[in-house]
């Protein structure tokens, strides 16, 4: 299994992408900078990880869409390919096009860094099938531009096609409304592309990948894309 970790200027999330997939897959991943034009060969999988790419400067997200990386990882994703974006990659994911909505502002206006309780609302993607549909998983959250943003048609949309991944979810003993760190809409923690193999999550997965982070629950999104690369 060949997968690929994208680098930007002010990328800080992409050693510990690098690791969990290394961990999930047996084999370090591909590092890609930014300028580069093309991809890999023979590449399975592409990660955009979290961070702050160009200082977030304009919009989190928007100069990395315009990488020359970006061009090839979009044809990458339109014939069929397997793309994560987590945090500003999914930022990053929403501004090149490959997703849909918007992400914005946190509703409170501060960042956010902790915890959060999420549902996995769909087993059904190389992202989530070593999840059960309805689980309450727990990942940390790090951003100030989480809240994301979608038209009410879009919204039943991706309810319609079983493209909302994750939602944030309260737990019992602590009040539903501060479930939701960021005031996105609906809940929504992670979306999927129309053909499932795009996902853009807000949550960090890598971050909760193994017992020395305090919590695991993010590892199985690793074993879920392992297993959907090696079929
Ligand atoms: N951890 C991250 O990827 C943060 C993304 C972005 N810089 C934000 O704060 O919203």
């Amino acid at each position: 299994m060949k997968t690929a970790v994208i680098v930007f200027p002010g990328s800080n999330c992409d050693r510990d992408m690098a690791v969990a997939l290394r961990r999930a897959t047996d084999r370090a991943p591909v590092m890609v900078w930014h300028k580069d034009a093309a991809l890999p060969e023979g590449l399975d999988m592409v990660a955009i990880p979290g961070g702050f790419s160009f200082g977030d400067y304009l919009r989190c997200g928007a100069i990395a869409a315009r990488s020359p990386v970006m061009r090839a990882v979009t044809e990458f994703a339109v014939k069929g390919g397997i793309v994560l974006g987590v945090c500003n990659g999914f930022q990053v994911l929403i501004e090149a096009g490959l997703l849909p909505g918007a992400l914005m502002r946190n509703a409170g206006l501060r960042f956010v860094c902790r915890d959060v309780h999420l549902k996995v609302e769909t087993a059904s993607s190389p992202f989530t099938s070593c999840y059960q549909p309805g689980e309450i998983i727990r990942m940390p959250v790090a951003h100030h531009d989480g809240n994301f943003i979608a038209s009410p048609e879009l919204l039943v949309r991706l309810d319609a096609e079983d493209r909302v991944a994750f939602r944030y979810a309260g737990v019992e003993g602590r009040a539903a409304a501060a479930a939701n760190p960021n005031g996105s809409a609906a809940d929504i923690a992670g979306v999927l592309s129309e053909n499932r193999r795009v996902l853009g999550m807000m949550p960090h997965p890598e971050r909760h990948a193994e017992p020395a982070h305090g919590g695991v629950d993010g590892a199985r999104l690793f074993e879920s894309l392992a297993g959907a690369m090696a079929r």
